[in-house]
């Protein structure tokens, strides 16, 4: 339809208490989202629960808004025909180093209005607004894979499914260094989040939590309802008697076979703290099967396991899309295992950190500089596909197979993929 996007008047906010004036307005805005993701009409109160949760992350609310006549009977110009929503967390890029990321979300643009330029007029402008802030760095995660790319997007981290077979089969091979005891799920609006902090400093990949997962983990809410009073909880102690992990899970009831127990949230900020926490799901009685949406695709699990085809895993699921918005800050802002130097040409739909940059690495330490003029490029990429291996879970020479990167020089895409490694495996448990 081409980009008609100008016809709209673009409204900044932040969410607004009860009390105050612009509250109407943000409400408008939470049900416009709902709506784009097709979720049931919810409660006022649940709406106002929401409000505080995005009041508590420090969000922005971005609405487009009808400037012109709007249809009788029609939804009023109050309502936004599209919405994008931001707050900033922290990215773990690897060594246990944290980088301020702009995360982009509750993304939607009403039928009606759609094919009009509304998302790329957003994008633009609040990718834009975060490159001036001084942020290198935006993430997101995608409802269809198909979308992001074209605005410089790359994904970085994958999930799966998993379901185990629980069974007499289950026999996971490693000797308890702590303990695994229930609690009363509301432990967990406390003690989630510092688990969680363990386990982001621990994990390249991951982003920072909003407050919605130690609601989720805790029972307080589901992603459908209120309170979730099926949710149970066990937590992990370490060696040391400290909460190092806990899984919150609810059973899926009689009528679905195998029985089966459905984790809800699993956070271990060791390893010894995740397998003891999966010898403590495959012990549960009655049941046969445990599942886990969002596991990582590199799981100890299996191999920890004397059958290790007791896990069933989905076909690896896009996670965490990056999109750097400063070439220069981001590589500069990450360790390096091995020392070398690398020319790379990158290119940007959205013109923000186009050109060709040197990444010199010393002792780990990254010099990045501009050589525009100069140097001929070792690898030539959009900057999409840069975001794809910045966090080293994507391989530069898989890349540079498919057509995504131009290898110039004989080894560089190797030599990419040895610079960026990580040391462990990326996983990002946050979605958002
Ligand atoms: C981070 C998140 O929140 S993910 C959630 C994203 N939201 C949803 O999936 C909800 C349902 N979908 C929608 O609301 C809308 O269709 C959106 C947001 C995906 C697209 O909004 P629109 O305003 O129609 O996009 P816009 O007109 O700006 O299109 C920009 C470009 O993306 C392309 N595009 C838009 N949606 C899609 C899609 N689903 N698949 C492939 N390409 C797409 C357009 O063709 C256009 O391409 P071009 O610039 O090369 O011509």
């Amino acid at each position: 339809m081409g980009d008609l996007s100008g016809n709209y008047e673009i409204r900044r906010f932040k969410p607004a208490a009860k009390e105050d004036p612009a509250y109407p307005q943000t409400v408008d805005w939470m049900r416009a989202v709902a709506f784009g993701f097709h979720d049931a009409r919810r409660s006022d109160e649940r709406v106002d629960r929401g409000i505080g949760m995005q009041r508590a992350d420090g969000r922005v609310m971005t609405g487009a808004y009808q400037a012109g006549p709007v249809a009788d009977h029609a939804l009023g110009a109050n309502v936004p025909v599209a919405t994008f929503g931001t707050f900033t967390k922290t990215l773990n890029i690897g060594f246990g180093r944290m980088l301020d990321t702009r995360l982009v979300t509750a993304v939607t643009v009403r039928t009606s209005h759609r094919r009009r330029g509304l998302l790329r007029r957003m994008m633009a402008e609040e990718l834009g607004l975060a490159r001036r802030e001084g942020l290198a760095m935006a993430a997101l995660t995608a409802s269809e894979a198909s979308i992001y790319s074209r605005f410089g997007f790359g994904v970085a981290t994958r999930e799966q499914s998993i379901k185990v077979d629980t069974s007499r089969r289950f026999v996971l091979n490693h000797h308890a260094t702590g303990r695994v005891e229930v609690a009363d799920p509301k432990v967990l609006l406390d003690l989630a989040p510092k688990v969680f902090e363990r386990l982001h400093r621990l994990t390249p990949g991951s982003i920072g939590r909003h407050e919605f997962y130690r609601q989720l983990a805790s029972g307080s809410i589901s992603r459908a309802e209120d309170e979730d009073p099926k949710v149970k909880v066990a937590l992990h102690y370490g060696p040391d008697g400290a909460v190092d992990g806990y899984v919150s899970y609810r059973f899926a009831g009689w009528d679905a076979r195998p029985y089966t127990m459905e984790v809800v949230d699993l956070v271990a900020a060791t390893d010894h703290a995740y397998l003891e926490l999966w010898q403590y799901l495959g012990a549960i009685d009655l049941v046969e099967n445990v599942t886990w949406e969002e596991a990582m695709v590199d799981d100890p699990l299996p191999w920890a396991l004397e059958d290790s085809r007791c896990v069933e895993a989905s076909e690896p699921r896009d996670m965490l899309w990056l999109r750097i918005l400063d070439v220069r800050g981001a590589l500069a802002a990450r360790h390096y295992p091995s020392d070398g130097r690398l020319v790379l040409e990158v290119g940007d739909p959205l013109g923000f950190t186009a050109g060709t940059f040197a990444l010199e690495v010393d002792g780990g330490q990254a010099a990045v500089e501009r050589v525009d003029a100069g140097e001929q490029p070792e690898l030539a990429m959009d900057v999409s596909a840069l975001s794809s291996i910045y966090l080293g879970g994507v391989c530069p020479v898989t890349l540079a197979a498919a057509g995504k990167i131009s290898e110039h020089a004989k080894g560089a895409a190797f030599r990419a993929r040895q610079m960026f490694a990580v040391e462990r495996a990326t996983h990002c448990l946050t979605h958002f």
